[in-house]
């Protein structure tokens, strides 16, 4: 087996989520279809709603930021006039929603609505999030040789918190000391990695950030940060010079802790 020594300057492992702890097909063929084929009806239910409102509202100043892109959808505000022009709304806030995912966006204001959209299929037991079968234990292991581990994924904090605490391995929430999501930064722009640093109370060397995309690996790297590209089935594929430059893992169970035995 492989295996990838951590440094021991590492307190702190950050984890990425979709490819990382979690198969692309879970979120692409359970996860977002559920958003596309409920987003209506969810909106039309909970439209009066204060949190459906704010929803909203942040999709409407999202959807003005991307008035200048091809193929994107405005939503304008309600008149307040009766029910045609409240169905004219949510049917552009279903198409923004959807011409967003079908680019796979990951902006605040579409993860936040898809979370909040989660929450109710994951309470139900309708949906159970899925790991790598590596990832629990080592996680487990990790905490025992006295690492924290935090997530930080595009996906909100809410949403996270849905997938560890409702998955096929039960509640393994409390297995994570936090959470971060695009609020802190996007993840392509090292400014977050600090930030993360600076909110963790550590430096940005003490971290070592697992991900399985390459452009969130380089701009953890521009900020010190320790980075490892995780290799799983389904995800994209990498160039030889990625494979050359970055440390590849396949499994959890390759990182070597100095002082685990
Ligand atoms: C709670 S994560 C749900 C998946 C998701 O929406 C997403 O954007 C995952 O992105 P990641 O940063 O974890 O690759
Ligand atoms: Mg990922």
């Amino acid at each position: 087996m492989v295996v990838l020594s951590v440094p021991a300057e590492v307190t702190v492992i950050l984890l990425d989520i979709e490819g990382t702890t979690t198969p692309i097909a879970f979120v692409k063929d359970i996860l977002f279809p559920y958003i596309k084929e409920n987003v209506k009806e969810y909106l039309q239910t909970h439209w009066e709603e204060e949190e459906c409102q704010q929803d909203v509202h942040l999709l409407r100043k999202q959807a003005e930021e991307d008035s200048h892109l091809d193929g994107a959808v405005p939503i304008s505000e309600a008149s307040g006039d009766g029910e045609d022009d409240r169905e004219q709304v949510i049917q552009a806030v279903v198409d923004n929603v959807c011409w967003q995912m079908s680019l796979d966006r990951k902006t605040t204001a579409l993860k936040q609505l898809q979370g909040h959209m989660w929450r109710a299929a994951f309470k139900a037991g309708r949906m159970k999030a899925e790991f790598f079968e590596d990832v629990v234990p080592a996680v487990r292991k990790w905490r025992e040789a006295g690492m924290k581990v935090y997530i930080y994924s595009s996906g909100s904090v809410e949403a996270q918190k849905l997938l560890f605490g409702h998955s096929t391995e039960g509640d393994v929430l409390e297995l994570f000391d936090g959470h971060f999501d695009t609020k802190i930064g996007h993840k392509v722009d090292s400014e977050s990695y600090r930030k993360i640093a600076n909110s963790i109370g550590c430096s940005t060397s003490n971290i070592l950030f697992l991900t399985d995309v390459t452009l969130e690996a380089s701009a953890a790297e521009e900020a010190d940060v320790h980075v490892a590209v995780v290799v799983r089935p389904g995800n994209a594929g990498l160039t030889d010079d990625e494979k050359t430059y970055y440390s590849l893992i396949t499994s959890f169970s390759e990182l070597y802790l100095p002082s685990s035995t």
